[in-house]
């Protein structure tokens, strides 16, 4: 695996043409690019210059956000370019914290690592956030009615999700994990019945006879689809419940960005923060591991400290696109700890068995235990080792390309957005001989030629589409899907599959589409098809890890193929998807010393 990229040529984007020294080296080995250098440049004028290696780490710490990481750690920075000439990591640092840019509040040198000072803000806010959380007065507790309430909605949870219930009635912040099929949707229901339960009879303790107020749930997500198939599975949940349960909430879906109120004026703040809070009783956050650290920052500061907290998610798939590994982090910060707000559900009810020995071996396995899952013999597992996936694919990508378009002809847009779901091509590069848009093509042009039609204008009918950016004014999000479908008036019409249902709209006001023959991995998080392909890069790529590898093999539910070889499956499971943060390391400090840091 690589970090580097590789210069093409001497005008490539990439290459900062003033840059000298270490700097230079740096980038023209596809370390460092333009953009980290220039930042790094502008941050060190304002203070008055940097030697060499200060530079160097300010470039690094720039490069670090750039990857996913929130810090950089410069002990391991050299592991990336061996070839190169670095300074000895302990002097380095030293230089580093001894350096006017330190000095100034540039940069900072925390636990160890050396952050761009916005980042250790953020880190240490959503620590001291969390850990005062943790640290006020529990909730008051009913512990009568609580025993009766988990006894009435408690219905077949098996113990875990049951601790779940019980703790989240316990505590202000509740983080429940688990993988997919685990019970994380079911038991968020049962949690919201049980928190309404004990709202109401604490109510109707302090004020007999007064009208009881319902519990105010906000269910939220950061895409749209994820939060609105929380909010369908939850309502199925609680249909299920006595009607005095369901009466006593109020439950509302958004995303995360709705929720916290975007502004057209700016990007990183929202309406509600500290000092305009939420007013709902009870947040729940599904997907949190999509969630990074900004957002995680803007989320915590704006939820009441007496409002329930329920971040819900999978630890071990991929973290959020942007800066951070806020769920991982706050798992492993909680370790051993008695008054972990952590609660795990491991019992995979959905996934079929031999897609959960898979999935299992991903999470804790070796490479040779992956591949044994892989080669077992299974009518759900299949793993093909071929240099002609155009083969291997053919059959099921054109299969479900049909079954979109005869929807789309039809004008049936919700049979096209399920035949979506029936089966779906995951690469992990968008680019390149095993990215997105060439299998987008091939099978674009495979369809075409079944059909005996040109499929080469924008918006042919049974297009699937892929929502790339959040628009807010149309109540669009990243990650949501849809299909082209025919209108009754014989035009085409783009529908989409969002957190307010279905809804369609002329195809040339949607601009942050793209076409869904195939989807990259990381958009595939919070989805699922009955049946997957995954196709495995090269050993070599950038890309691959344990992480990559299990996201993918987890959004299968009735069938999983994996096309690579085997030198590239034993690269994925391993490569750990690190990222630099300290998040992690606050908790515990923050344990250890009775104070957050
Ligand atoms: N204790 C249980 N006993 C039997 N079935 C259960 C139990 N808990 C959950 N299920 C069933 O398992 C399936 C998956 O549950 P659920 O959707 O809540 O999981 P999830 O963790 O939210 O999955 P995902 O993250 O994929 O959305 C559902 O059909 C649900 O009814």
């Amino acid at each position: 695996m690589t970090e580097l990229f590789e210069p093409v040529g001497d005008h490539d984007h990439r290459l900062a043409l003033s840059a000298t020294g270490t700097l230079a080296d740096l980038n023209r080995a596809g370390l460092l690019e333009a953009g980290d250098l220039h930042v790094a440049d502008r941050v060190a004028d304002l203070a008055g210059g940097a030697d060499d290696e200060v530079l160097l780490a300010l470039a690094l710490a720039v490069r670090a956000v750039r990857h996913g990481s929130v810090a950089v750690d410069l002990a391991t920075v050299p592991d990336v370019a061996p070839e190169l000439t670095w300074p000895d990591p302990v002097t380095w640092l030293a230089a580093v914290e001894g350096s006017r840019l330190v000095e100034l509040g540039a940069l900072r040198v925390e636990h160890g690592l050396v952050y761009l000072d916005r980042y250790a803000r953020l880190e240490q806010q959503v620590c001291a956030d969390l850990v005062a959380r943790t640290r006020q007065e529990p909730p008051p507790v009913d512990e009568a009615a609580l025993t009766a309430a988990l006894a009435r909605v408690g219905g077949r949870l098996n113990d875990q999700q049951r601790e779940a219930a019980e703790r989240s009635a316990r505590q202000w912040t509740t983080v429940l994990t688990g993988g997919p099929g685990t019970g994380k949707t079911t038991t968020v229901a049962r949690i919201l019945a049980v928190l309404a339960d004990q709202a109401a009879v604490l109510a109707a303790q302090a004020a007999p006879g007064a009208a009881g107020r319902r519990l105010s749930v906000a269910l939220s997500a950061p895409t749209g689809k994820a939060a609105a198939r929380l909010q369908e599975a939850v309502d199925a949940e609680l249909a299920g419940l006595p009607e005095e349960d369901r009466d006593r909430l109020s439950v509302e879906s958004m995303t995360l960005h709705r929720l916290l109120g975007w502004r057209a004026d700016n990007a990183t703040r929202f309406r509600h923060d500290r000092t305009n809070r939420l007013t709902h009783d009870v947040v729940v956050v599904d997907e949190s591991s999509m969630v990074e650290l900004t957002l995680m920052a803007r989320l915590l500061e704006a939820v009441r400290p007496q409002a329930r907290l329920l971040l819900v998610g999978d630890p071990r798939q991929l973290t959020s696109v942007g800066a951070g590994a806020v769920l991982s982090d706050l798992v492993a910060g909680h370790e051993g700890d008695p008054a972990s707000p952590v609660v795990s559900l491991t019992e995979n009810y959905r996934s079929r068995a031999d897609i959960k020995t898979l999935a299992e071996a991903l999470r804790t396995g070796t490479a040779d235990e992956v591949l044994a899952a892989l080669r077992a013999p299974s009518s759900q597992v299949e793993y093909v080792e071929t240099d002609d996936p155009a083969a291997v694919l053919h059959d099921d990508t054109l299969a479900s390309a049909l079954a979109v378009r005869r929807a789309a002809e039809q004008g049936d847009p919700v049979g096209a957005v399920r035949a979506l779901d029936e089966h779906r091509l995951l690469c992990a590069h968008r680019e390149g001989p095993y990215g997105v848009r060439l299998w987008n093509r091939h099978v674009e042009q495979w369809l075409g030629e079944e059909l005996g039609v040109d499929l080469r204008q924008e918006w042919y009918v049974g297009r699937p589409l892929l929502v790339t950016t959040n628009d807010h004014a149309l109540e669009v999000y990243n990650g949501e899907t849809g299909a082209v479908v025919l209108g009754a008036d014989g035009r085409a019409r783009a529908w989409i599959a969002g957190s307010r249902g279905l809804q369609d709209f002329a195809p040339g006001r949607l601009d942050a589409v793209e076409t869904m023959h195939a989807m990259t991995i990381h958009k595939s998080q919070g989805s699922q098809a009955r049946r997957v392909t995954v196709l495995l890069p090269e050993e070599g790529s950038r890309l691959l890890s344990r992480e990559l590898f299990y996201t993918a093999v987890t959004r299968a539910q009735d069938h999983v193929r994996v096309v690579g070889s085997e030198a590239a499956v034993r690269a994925a499971v391993e490569t750990r998807a690190q990222r630099a943060t300290g998040l992690r390391q606050r908790l515990l400090a923050a344990r250890g010393a009775g104070s957050a840091t």
